[in-house]
């Protein structure tokens, strides 16, 4: 898409690994929003990240899913007024994620990325996410994000 990503939009100086428009070296991964709240991505994994059967790392799963529930949660942040505090980029940072991997992932070309909220509020907002490639769900997230405190 050649529209601007939330990423791009809301935290263009950011350098997260995952999502991070300024980490040269990261996964740039862009995230654009979608009907009903959703949230939608894809990612072209790197030969690199294989799990050594041929497959996806889940670690690499995880990170992709982190990054893209981060980006409905910045978005929705940004349009409620529930800003970062002073000197930070971020108003919420992740507290928790609950991966499943359903079934293998492969290294691409392209995967899907699917994300909706569960619930949001200022101190704390849980978002769904899935990981899809070829019509089936290959990985499950469920994200617990917490309001950032400087220190
Ligand atoms: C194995 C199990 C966890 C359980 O499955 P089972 O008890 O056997 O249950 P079930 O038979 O119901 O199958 C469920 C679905 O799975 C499919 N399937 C199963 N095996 C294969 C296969 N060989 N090839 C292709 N597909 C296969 C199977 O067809 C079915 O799909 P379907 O409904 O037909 O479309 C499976 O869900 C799975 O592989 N999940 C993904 C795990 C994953 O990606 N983990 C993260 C990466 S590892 C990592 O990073 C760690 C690491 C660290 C350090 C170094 C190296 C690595």
């Amino acid at each position: 898409m050649t529209e601007p990503s939330i990423q791009e939009r809301l935290f263009p100086n950011m350098t997260c690994f995952g999502c991070g428009p300024a980490n040269p070296k990261g996964f740039h991964l862009r995230s654009f929003g979608a009907e009903d709240g959703v949230v939608i991505a894809s990612f072209t994994p790197w030969p690199e990240h294989d799990n050594g059967v041929g497959f996806l790392n889940g670690g690499v799963i995880s990170t992709v899913l982190d990054c893209h529930t981060a980006s409905l949660v910045v978005q929705a942040a940004s349009e409620r007024g529930w800003d970062p505090p002073p000197g930070a980029a971020l108003a919420f940072v992740t507290a928790g994620l609950d991966v499943r991997f359903l079934r293998p992932t492969p290294l691409g070309p392209s995967l899907d990325l699917w994300a909706k909220a569960e619930s949001l509020s200022e101190t704390e907002c849980i978002v769904l996410g899935e990981l899809r490639y070829d019509g089936k769900v290959r990985a499950t997230v469920r994200a617990t994000w917490k309001r950032f405190r400087a220190r």
